[in-house]
C-alpha cells in the first residue's frame, strides 16, 4: 500500500537506488496497458533482475504486495515516481549550449523525470536571446542577476572540459546545489554540493571489455 511519508528519508543503498527507475519504466508500460496487479517473479522474468532482490529493493520504499496477487501496478508507479523524486519539480540551468546541451535542451524526457530546464548559459554572443524548445538562452554574463527569478538549484555542466571547474564554481556562487556534470573532468566542489558525473564513453568501456571477454 502507498503511505504518505514515501519520501526520500530512508537511506537505500545505491545500487538498489539504481534500479528503481527500471522498476518504474517496467510498472509504467504494464499501467499503460491497464494491467492491475504484478508480482516480483513477473518483474524478474520480464527485466532480468532476481526476484528476490526485487523484492528487497521494493521493501526500502513504503510499499508491500499483498499475497498471491503481488503489487498493485497504479500504486507502484506513483509510490516509486514519489520516492525518486520524479514528481517533484527540480529547476535547472544548463552550461555550454552546445552540441550536447543544445541536444539536452531539446530533451523533453527530462520533464517526465522531474527536471525542469528552465535557462541555458553559454558564451557566445550569438546565442544569447535565443530560445531551444522554447527555453531562453543567456549570455553567461547574465547569470547571476538571471538567478534570482530562476532560483535554480541545479547546474548541467556541458562545457569544454578545460572550462568545467571554473564554470562549476560560478554556478555554484550563484546558489546551485546540485551539478550534474556532463563533462569528463573531476570537478572539486565544497561538500555541501551534490555532483553526478555522467558519461556515455564510460559506458561504452563497459560494453567493448564484455565484448572482448566473450571473444575469449
Ligand atoms: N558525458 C557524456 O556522455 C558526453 C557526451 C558528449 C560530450 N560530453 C562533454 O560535454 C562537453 C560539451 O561537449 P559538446 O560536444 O556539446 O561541445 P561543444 O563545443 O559543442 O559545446 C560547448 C559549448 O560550451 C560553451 N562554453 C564554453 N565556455 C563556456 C563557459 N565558460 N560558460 C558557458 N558556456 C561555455 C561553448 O560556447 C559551446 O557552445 C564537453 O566537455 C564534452 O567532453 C560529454
Amino acid at each position: 500500500m502507498a503511505g504518505d511519508n514515501s519520501k526520500i528519508t530512508i537511506k537505500l543503498p545505491e545500487p538498489s537506488l539504481r534500479r528503481l527507475p527500471w522498476y518504474l519504466a517496467y510498472v509504467k508500460l504494464l499501467k499503460d496497458r491497464g494491467v492491475e496487479y504484478v508480482s516480483s517473479t513477473q518483474i524478474s522474468k520480464d527485466i532480468n533482475v532476481d526476484a528476490s532482490q526485487i523484492a528487497k529493493d521494493l521493501s526500502f520504499i513504503n510499499i508491500s504486495g499483498k499475497t498471491r496477487v503481488g503489487y498493485e501496478v497504479e500504486s507502484l508507479v506513483s509510490v516509486l515516481e514519489d520516492f525518486l523524486g520524479f514528481t517533484d519539480v527540480h529547476k535547472a540551468v544548463i552550461f555550454g549550449v552546445g552540441s550536447l546541451g543544445a541536444a539536452l535542451l531539446q530533451d523533453s524526457g527530462l520533464a517526465q523525470y522531474g527536471m525542469n530546464v528552465i535557462a541555458g548559459f553559454d558564451i557566445k554572443e550569438e546565442l544569447a536571446g535565443t530560445f531551444i524548445n522554447g527555453i531562453p538562452v543567456y549570455h553567461v554574463s547574465e547569470f547571476e542577476e538571471r538567478q534570482k527569478e530562476l532560483n535554480a538549484h541545479i547546474g548541467i555542466l556541458t562545457v569544454p572540459v578545460e572550462r568545467a571547474q571554473e564554470t562549476a564554481e560560478s554556478m555554484i556562487a550563484g546558489g546551485v546545489k546540485a551539478i550534474w556534470n556532463f563533462t569528463p573532468f573531476r570537478i572539486r566542489v565544497p561538500k555541501h554540493i551534490v555532483v553526478q558525473n555522467t558519461s556515455i564513453y564510460a559506458h561504452l568501456a563497459v560494453m567493448f571489455n564484455r565484448l572482448n571477454n566473450l571473444k575469449k
